[in-house]
């Protein structure tokens, strides 16, 4: 293998063709005489033998640190000797448990601190680093040498052995600019030479190949990284983020960031490393806990959730529309139409404030059997607030009201004989359940304290009623207020976010993929549940496989409206689809779309088209389809359009049809499965069968449209299109 100097190979992307440049043939010239290879592989083992050995001394740090920590605390337990006799004694009795506290946080924050370096260390192990830059910051200086890794790190001479991609001074890297460039650090911007941009294909210690870089346009590495086998996961893409991508992932932290981009063009992807950037840049600040991702369907979060793992991130809480409709409401209540006009929000905003609740729109608290709050008590507390509208200051008011009356009757219950009876009355193991020790309450006093545990424990669920307001009937007080005689979830939500405030105010990200598929109701529920949050959103217009959602124009209005500004980006290069498949798709875009579309994937096999002329051959060119895929490497999806084809075309196929890929699955890595659309959305396939693409399944219309552009843009690299009778008149016009 040898250094490849890329002005040899240069060229243009354009729609069908792809940057020359073939990896596979690199690596196989001969290594032995580049220098370069050898001074490149030197390099690489030592830093992977220093890694090594940080590794081996901080295993051996943390080891000796518990230990010593059990060590200390053993002694220190032993030598307490709490004694509360006199306010002097409790007083000493705390500054010695303090102290005990004190060197037990001292050894924790120790452990963290090693952990979280080895844990980066374990990361680099896999990979050292994928890249290395020269730059000379000032003329005359020596210029300086960094390696750029999927995590830092520093030896024990705080010497940088890795730079972080996330770090501001990686920025040169994917920005692509060879000679004088700038990046940004703090808020400067920092000028700098580019004199070398070397990328690296390397697994563990061993060097298979390095492509030096010198035109913008090539990027040896990402076709090197497109030829690879797809796997049933999706990988991390740090060492080929692509220029407009790299925009995206370090872009400023706007309220609103909405990207549109066209199949394949890496917003997924893009998604994942900004999470990941965020966490870098707000170490310390930011908690997984605080970010939200909420993707299509399940199918999909198994795909995705490898991918921060490996970055040595954690992943957000991830989570569907209909997760999130489950959490906030009651059990029977979570479906319905998603698309209520906008108005209808608007009037419930206007309404509420000169709202009055009435004795109905109140349901008692109860717990199991025991009715703890009756509705008249209810009225009682809204009444006392009479004077103010309703609205979320009125039901938090309330709310802290009731929580204080449930507290007195349980304080009362707890006093009661028939109370101590039952509490007399536990077993050992309800004992050990209740109170996590066995109890012997030796006077009246005793006895009602525990009395008071056992009641909290029991009625834990009438607290969390009234904390999340299940004693407002919002179903009633939204049918009243607009006069309805039924609401749709996403209004239920809204009157009761309108009302309680309910909502998470301290999210900090909410991240929504496949955004083109979301109504603007659902997206203004969203946008105020999750009030303080900075958005992204990210989609395809083109991919908008349900009816009645929002267009981009709708969901920046609806975000303009909550957030003010929403920022926007474009990715137009497709990065998943061989060039055939990509002008196949792209073939169903309107003109001035399709030109701006490119593929950066090298040439494949031509579309496999097939038109039944009767029933017969139809179904028995897709028995030949599915038999012929049995034999293929990877994995085939048939994508039937809606979940209710699925059983017709397996019984078609016959005894040895494929599976179907259920809702909350995995998908395998290789072999032919049957999946809906909806489930196939944002996900990939080496070969995808569209079993039926006739006119009859895709009639010509806007959204038949975008269901066959979502379908044929799953295919990596190749695709058969069979129809019975004639090919839908959408595809007139395929290359
Ligand atoms: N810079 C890159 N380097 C290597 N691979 C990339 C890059 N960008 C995207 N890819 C690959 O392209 C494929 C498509 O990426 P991804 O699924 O993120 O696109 P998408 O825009 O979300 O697609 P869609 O909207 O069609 O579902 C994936 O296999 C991804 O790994």
């Amino acid at each position: 293998m040898s250094g490849h100097h890329e002005t040899r190979n240069a060229s243009t992307r354009n729609t069908v063709g792809f940057a020359e440049g073939d990896a596979q043939a690199i690596a196989q010239t001969d290594r032995s005489v580049d220098p370069v290879f050898a001074q490149e592989q030197k390099h690489l083992s030592d830093t992977y033998e220093t890694l090594e050995a940080m590794g081996r001394s901080l295993t051996a740090k943390i080891r000796a640190l518990d230990e010593s920590a059990a060590e200390d605390k053993r002694s220190m337990a032993e030598e307490l000797s709490p004694n509360f006799a006199s306010y002097a004694d409790a007083m000493e009795t705390y500054a010695d448990f303090a102290t005990v506290n004190r060197v037990v946080d001292g050894y924790n924050v120790a452990h963290d601190l090693n952990a979280e370096k080895l844990a980066r260390i374990e990361v680099l192990l896999k990979q050292p680093y994928f890249a290395k830059v020269v730059l000379q910051f000032k003329a005359g200086e020596e210029a300086k040498e960094l390696y750029i890794g999927n995590a830092g790190v520093s030896d024990d001479a705080y010497r940088r052995l890795v730079v972080d991609w996330r770090s501001p001074v990686a920025e040169v890297y994917y920005n692509q600019d060879m000679g004088p460039t700038t990046y940004r650090a703090n808020g400067r911007t920092i000028d700098v030479d580019l004199k070398l941009r070397r990328q690296f294909d390397i697994a563990g210690s061993v060097l298979n190949a390095y492509f030096d870089t010198n035109v913008a346009i090539q990027d040896s590495l990402l076709l090197a990284s497109l030829s690879k086998e797809r796997t049933a996961h999706m990988q991390a893409i740090t060492a080929t983020i692509q220029k407009e991508q790299n925009e995206v992932i370090r872009h400023d932290d706007v309220p609103v960031l909405l990207v549109s981009g066209i199949a394949g063009s890496g917003k997924t992807s893009v998604l994942l490393q900004r999470i990941a950037y965020l966490f870098y840049q707000r170490r310390g600040e930011l908690d997984p806990s605080e970010v939200f991702l909420i993707t299509p369907n399940p199918v999909f979060r198994h795909y995705i959730d490898n991918v921060l793992p490996d970055l040595g991130e954690s992943n957000p809480e991830t989570f569907t529309w209909d997760d999130f409709l489950e959490r906030l409401m009651p059990p029977d209540r979570s479906h319905g139409e998603t698309d209520v006009p906008l108005s209808t929000f608007e009037r419930i905003d206007g309404l509420v404030g000169t709202f009055a609740f009435e004795q109905n729109d109140f349901k008692e608290i109860r717990c199991k059997d025991t009715r703890l709050i009756p509705v008249g008590q209810i009225a009682q507390v809204a009444a006392k607030y009479k004077h103010l509208p309703a609205g979320p200051h009125l039901v938090s008011l309330m709310r802290e009201a009731l929580a204080e009356r449930l507290e007195s009757r349980i304080a009362q219950m707890a006093g009661t004989d028939a109370v101590h009876d039952e509490l007399l009355a536990l077993d050992l193991n309800e004992q050990l359940e209740i109170f996590h020790e066995t109890i012997d309450p030796q006077d009246d006093e005793e006895i009602r304290s525990f009395a008071l545990r056992y009641l909290n424990n029991r009625f834990a669920d009438a607290f969390e009623a009234v904390e999340n307001d299940d004693w407002l009937r919002i179903d009633r007080i939204g049918m009243r207020l607009l006069d309805a005689t039924h609401l749709e979830p996403v209004t239920w939500l809204y009157v009761k976010i309108a009302l309680t405030g309910l909502g998470n105010p301290s999210a900090k990200y909410v991240m929504i993929d496949e955004v083109q598929d979301y109504s603007a109701a659902q997206l203004a529920v969203l946008g105020r549940y999750f009030r303080r949050a900075h958005f992204m959103l990210l989609g395809d217009e083109n991919q908008a496989i349900k009816p009645n959602t929002a267009t981009f124009g709708e969901a920046r209005s609806v975000f303009e409206s909550l957030h003010e500004t929403v920022s926007e980006c474009k990715l137009m290069t497709s990065y998943r689809s061989s060039p055939e498949i990509t002008a196949l798709f792209a073939s169903l875009l309107k003109d001035s779309e399709r030109m701006r579309i490119s593929s950066i994937q090298r040439a494949g096999e031509k579309p496999v088209v097939i038109e039944g002329s009767d029933r017969d051959m139809w179904v028995s060119a897709l028995r030949q389809a599915v038999e012929a895929a049995e034999g293929e490497d990877g994995l085939t999806a048939i994508i039937v359009p809606w979940k209710s084809n699925a059983k017709h075309v397996q019984s078609l196929i016959g005894d040895n049809a494929p599976a179907l890929v259920k809702k909350n699955a995995a998908l395998p890595d290789k072999g032919v499965v049957v999946i809906p659309l909806e489930l196939a959305k944002g996900l990939e396939f080496d070969h995808v069968i569209v079993p039926d693409a006739s006119e009859a399944v895709f009639p010509h219309d806007e959204l038949s449209r975008r269901r066959l552009y979502t379908t044929v843009s799953r295919a990596t690299k190749k695709i058969t299109l069979l129809s019975q009778g004639a090919l839908t008149s959408l595809l007139d016009e395929r290359p």
